[in-house]
């Protein structure tokens, strides 16, 4: 099967189907209707074999984390998603394997009705590129950039089963079978927060998804807010696993420096705080507040309201390098 056959067969054959969607898959571009008094949020991510997801992860795995990672960050500005593209880049063709592939990436796309508009297919490492587009109401969205001091920080469901899958994946610890199920399905299976995005952009300050790491991401906001941060451990919700493997101090280095989370980590004021943990509740989102911004500059941690140094190394490709 060659270029166009793989395209016809696999890619241009999605139930979603958007009346926005003048053109989807099958000419030079896509032609799409931006909506009405709205603003279009667009974000780009890869994933490359072995770099984002190991090598012998499952092919419906990784057409759901493709999707699943540009969908979080569209979560994480509040925004709803509507399209997507998928840039594919096979070193052959098994026709199971881009079977499992579309099943794992049309599942999501059907969950959130985002329909696959273009992309590109080519021969060489295993490599998938996905842009994603949303929308939201004109100059109603969530940045790095807005929290204030003394805003309140908050964290989605919980942190580390993927750190704790990797660190299986890399020989450095073996879980038990229970475990490991679990901690997998974080890796291979994370879920957008699509939803808690678009309740928190109403009470929000600031908001990022986690995909370097909690630190490291808090650093982002911190950074483009102006602002510094104490985190209270004793508040952070851990993957349940973790603490069946590491000592405190490591359990806590692996979880908020591991990555691969795609929870959200957003700032509240406090007028704010009480109608956001009502509507998060409302809507049966798990969530913790872990603590909140200061005029340090400095992003601190402490236990039992004594100071514990973390250091801060989330996620950097080319960090070996150096
Ligand atoms: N090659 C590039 N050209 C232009 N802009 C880029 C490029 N690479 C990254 N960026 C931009 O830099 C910013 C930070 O990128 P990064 O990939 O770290 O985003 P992120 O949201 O933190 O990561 P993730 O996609 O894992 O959630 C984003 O605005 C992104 O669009
Ligand atoms: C096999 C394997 N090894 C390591 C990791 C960990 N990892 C890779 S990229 C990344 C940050 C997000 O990427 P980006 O910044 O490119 O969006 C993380 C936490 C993994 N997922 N799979
Ligand atoms: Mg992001």
């Amino acid at each position: 099967m060659k270029e166009f056959d793989l395209i016809k067969t696999y890619f241009a054959k999605q139930l979603v189907k958007r009346k926005d969607v003048a053109l989807g898959v099958g000419d030079d571009c896509a032609i799409l209707s931006a909506p009405e008094n709205k603003q279009i949020a667009i974000t780009t991510d890869t994933l490359v074999a072995g770099t984002h997801f190991p090598e012998d992860t499952p092919a419906r795995a990784i057409g759901h984390k493709a999707v699943a990672v540009s969908l979080s960050d569209l979560a994480s500005m509040g925004a709803e998603p509507l399209w997507i593209s998928l840039a594919i880049s096979l070193p052959r063709v098994e026709q199971s394997w881009i079977e499992e592939f579309c099943e794992g990436l049309f599942e999501l796309c059907e969950y959130y009705n985002v329909q696959l508009v273009g992309g590109d297919t080519t021969q060489g490492p295993l490599t998938i590129t996905t842009t994603a587009q949303g929308s939201v109401n004109k100059d109603k969205f969530l940045t790095r950039s807005g929290a204030s001091r003394g805003d309140w920080l908050y964290v989605t469901g919980n942190v580390g089963g993927a750190a704790l899958a990797l660190e299986q994946h890399y020989g450095r610890l073996t879980l038990s079978q229970e475990d490991k199920e679990a901690v997998f399905e974080r890796l291979n299976h994370p879920s957008p927060r699509v939803l808690a995005g678009q309740i928190i952009k109403d009470y929000a300050s600031a908001a990022i998804d986690i995909s370097d790491g909690v630190l490291a991401d808090l650093t982002h906001i911190c950074n483009a807010s102006s602002v510094g941060a104490n985190i209270v451990l004793d508040d952070m919700p851990m993957h349940a696993a973790i603490s069946h493997y590491l000592p405190q101090d490591k359990a806590y280095s692996l979880a908020l420096n591991g990555g691969d989370d795609y929870e959200l980590l957003f700032a509240v004021s406090e007028s704010n705080k009480v109608a956001a943990e009502t509507a998060l509740s409302n809507a049966n989102i798990p969530f913790s507040c872990i603590g909140q911004t200061n005029a340090s500059g400095k992003i601190t941690t402490t236990m039992n309201n004594k100071p514990v140094a973390i250091d801060i190394q989330g996620y950097q490709h080319f960090a070996s390098n150096e």
